[in-house]
């Protein structure tokens, strides 16, 4: 299968910092892949990348097999940046007009208005007058004019209230199931954790987890039990305490939790040494803390 993203050993120095540090990775048609790491990280560097904007210094970046710069990759692109600036003394509907004239299959209008929630007399105003939630409507029905196969999505949430955001997002969903390939970088975890297939984590310009959400909260190193003591809680706690698994006990919301890298260990422990516990709750972790464990992991690895 041929890949619509193909990122090999990617590096890019500004002056002597480097911002992404030889990065590869794939990304199949129709997937939605979500972007996340802290400031810095070097996801917006790696999206200018992708869309031809920024040479890497090293290593070659491929879309849809060829370079990025290439007009026919142009013609299927379509992107949303962080910065939306409209052209003055335009209505909506001349500005959204205007980009599909530039495309060979534009989007059909209608799909458009609808899919961004823009209001029909929103298209009949000037476009320097919308709030700053209607600004990024319209550079959304922008980055959609041109029909593209692969959309690229920086930060696009930012400002939108809660039904613009979920309708946003209904239309994501709704292009990637008619094959459109999405990747969007976000701070939003829980969006990341709703919306997207697959999680690419930087981390000083690395990319140090890829996989699905539920694959990246497996990857916590730490992971906890809990449950109810059948007989005395203190000295369930210190038999607890002494199996080789356990690192860590404490109490919370009535329950025992018991801190392990292996949670099957645990158990097998628990049950082979016949400890008195009930109603067994296995904890995964949230995306939160192993977004902060990895990058944080990371981060210890470099100074090392
Ligand atoms: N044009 C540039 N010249 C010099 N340094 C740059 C340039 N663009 C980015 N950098 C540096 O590269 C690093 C990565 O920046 P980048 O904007 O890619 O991070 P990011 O992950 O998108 O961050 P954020 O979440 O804040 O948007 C940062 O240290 C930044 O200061």
């Amino acid at each position: 299968m041929s890949h619509v993203i193909e990122m090999n050993r990617v590096s890019k120095i500004f002056n002597d910092k480097k911002a992404v540090d030889g990065i590869s990775f794939t990304i199949g048609k129709g997937s939605i892949t979500a972007v996340l790491g802290p400031n810095g990280a070097g996801k917006t560097t790696m999206l200018s990348m992708l869309l031809g904007l920024l040479t890497p210094t090293e290593g070659t970046v491929k879309v849809f097999g060829l370079a990025p710069k290439d007009v026919k990759v142009r013609e299927r692109c379509g992107a949303m940046l962080q910065e939306v600036s409209v052209m003055d003394r335009l209505k909506v509907r001349e500005i959204i007009a205007l980009i599909r004239s530039y495309y060979p299959q534009p989007m059909d209008m209608e799909f458009l208005v609808r899919a961004t929630g823009l209001a029909p007399a929103d298209l009949n105003r000037y476009a320097e007058k919308l709030s700053g939630g209607q600004k990024r409507s319209l550079a959304f029905a922008l980055a959609l004019a041109g029909n593209p196969q692969l959309l690229f999505l920086d930060e696009p949430t930012v400002g939108l209230d809660t039904t613009a955001r979920r309708r946003f997002w209904d239309t994501v969903r709704e292009l990637a199931a008619g094959g459109t390939t999405i990747l969007f970088t976000t701070h939003y975890l829980q969006e990341a954790e709703e919306v997207a297939d697959r999680i690419l984590l930087f981390s000083q310009g690395t990319l140090v987890a890829d996989g699905s959400p539920e694959d990246i909260k497996a990857r916590m190193v730490k992971q906890s039990l809990s449950f109810l003591p059948s007989g005395d809680a203190a000295a369930l706690r210190g038999q607890l305490l002494k199996l080789a698994p356990v690192i860590d006990c404490y109490d919370k919301d009535g329950r025992i939790h018991v801190v392990t890298e292996n949670t099957d260990e645990a158990l097998r422990a628990i049950f082979t040494g016949g400890l008195a516990v009930r109603n067994v709750r296995i904890h995964q972790g949230s995306l939160d803390e192993a977004f902060e464990q990895l990058t944080h992991n990371h981060e210890e690895d470099m100074k090392r």
